[in-house]
């Protein structure tokens, strides 16, 4: 990808970070996590909130892809994007009155956003997806929070959590999540469905520290099985499969816990979804692309 300036690279990865954000929150229903029916496993949020929360971060990833532009990776430009994540987050608190909507997503997306800021070609998701993971792999020296639930969870289960999901190069979201939403839309499924399906695959195989964080790991367990299940029915456009997200919603709901990190990656996927549909078009004009 080749932008003019490092402003319209900025906006443009923007624009479609919060556009990803809003989505993931307007797909309806979606067990244990709020939603426009209701607000799943917490009474801290609604989806105004969500939406809220979304649009308060523009000039976050605004500011990373600027910061990032044309940029390889390396500990200054990972440090300097935590920088700006950690102001997101900041932000994202006051416009929810310190309730955690987006953290996970503003590290995920924040991530993707420098590194296709950073490439100065028309390039590939793998590519995206592994630039983004080596600039995870360097160590943010000026991190302050120590202490938190994906952290201490970590430590007690042994899981790799959000931390480890972005330095891998995101496995579940390019060898689960897109290919699963890609072969929905194949099979003529609504774009609903289609997400849906990639939701509940995501719950199915993503170790979320913040269902472990709530509810132990009976709750994940529990969760993931429930996930399977439906896939198993032939997933949710089916009327079994259907049926089995009623199953899925109650187990969560009976751990109190929410599959907050399996949505940061359904917000990834549709991210990363809409930079390749933009990546031939309207987004950057033929003639600033070099390839
Ligand atoms: C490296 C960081 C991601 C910090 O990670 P860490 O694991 O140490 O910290 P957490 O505070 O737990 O945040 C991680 C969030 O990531 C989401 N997540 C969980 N599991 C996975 C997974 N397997 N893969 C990907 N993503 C995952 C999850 O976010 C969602 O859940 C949030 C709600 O969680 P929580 O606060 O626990 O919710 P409650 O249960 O309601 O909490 P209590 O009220 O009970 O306390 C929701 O926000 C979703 O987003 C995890 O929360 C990174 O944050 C970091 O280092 N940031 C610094 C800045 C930076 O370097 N930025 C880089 C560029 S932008
Ligand atoms: N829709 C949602 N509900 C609850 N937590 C979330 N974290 C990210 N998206 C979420």
């Amino acid at each position: 990808m080749h932008w003019k300036d490092a402003e319209s690279c900025g906006k443009a990865l923007s624009e479609l970070a919060v556009k990803a954000l809003i989505e993931e929150a307007e797909l309806t229903p979606k067990p244990g996590l709020v939603d426009r029916k209701d607000s799943g496993a917490h009474n801290d949020l609604n989806f105004e909130k969500m939406i809220v929360s979304a649009n308060s971060l523009k000039s976050t990833f605004r500011d990373i892809g600027i910061a990032a532009f044309l940029k390889k990776p390396s500990q200054e430009l990972r440090e300097s994007i935590a920088e700006i994540g950690r102001h997101g987050e900041k932000k994202m608190f006051e416009a929810t009155g310190g309730t955690n909507t987006h953290k996970g997503a503003i590290w995920a997306l924040g991530l993707l956003v420098a590194s296709i800021a950073g490439q100065s070609q028309r390039t590939s998701l793998e590519r995206i997806a592994n630039f983004a993971g080596e600039i995870a792999c360097f160590i943010d020296r000026k991190a302050t929070q120590t202490s938190t639930n994906g952290y201490n969870v970590q430590k007690r289960f042994g899981v790799q959590g959000a931390r480890g999901e972005a330095q891998q190069g995101f496995p579940h979201v390019m060898e689960v999540a897109l290919p699963v939403l890609r072969e929905a839309r194949e099979r003529g499924l609504t774009e609903t469905l289609a997400r849906l399906e990639t939701l509940i695959h995501l719950i199915a195989r993503v170790d979320d520290t913040c269902i472990l964080h709530r509810g132990g790991m009976d709750a994940l367990t529990s969760a993931q099985k429930s996930a399977e299940t439906i896939i198993r029915l032939g997933g949710v456009s089916t009327l079994e499969g259907w049926r089995g997200l009623d199953q899925l919603e109650k187990t969560l709901l009976s751990y109190n816990a929410s599959p907050g990190g399996s949505a940061d990656l359904l917000a990834v996927v549709l991210f990363l979804d809409s930079v390749d549909a933009k990546n031939s078009s309207a987004l950057i004009p033929e003639s600033l692309i070099t390839v």
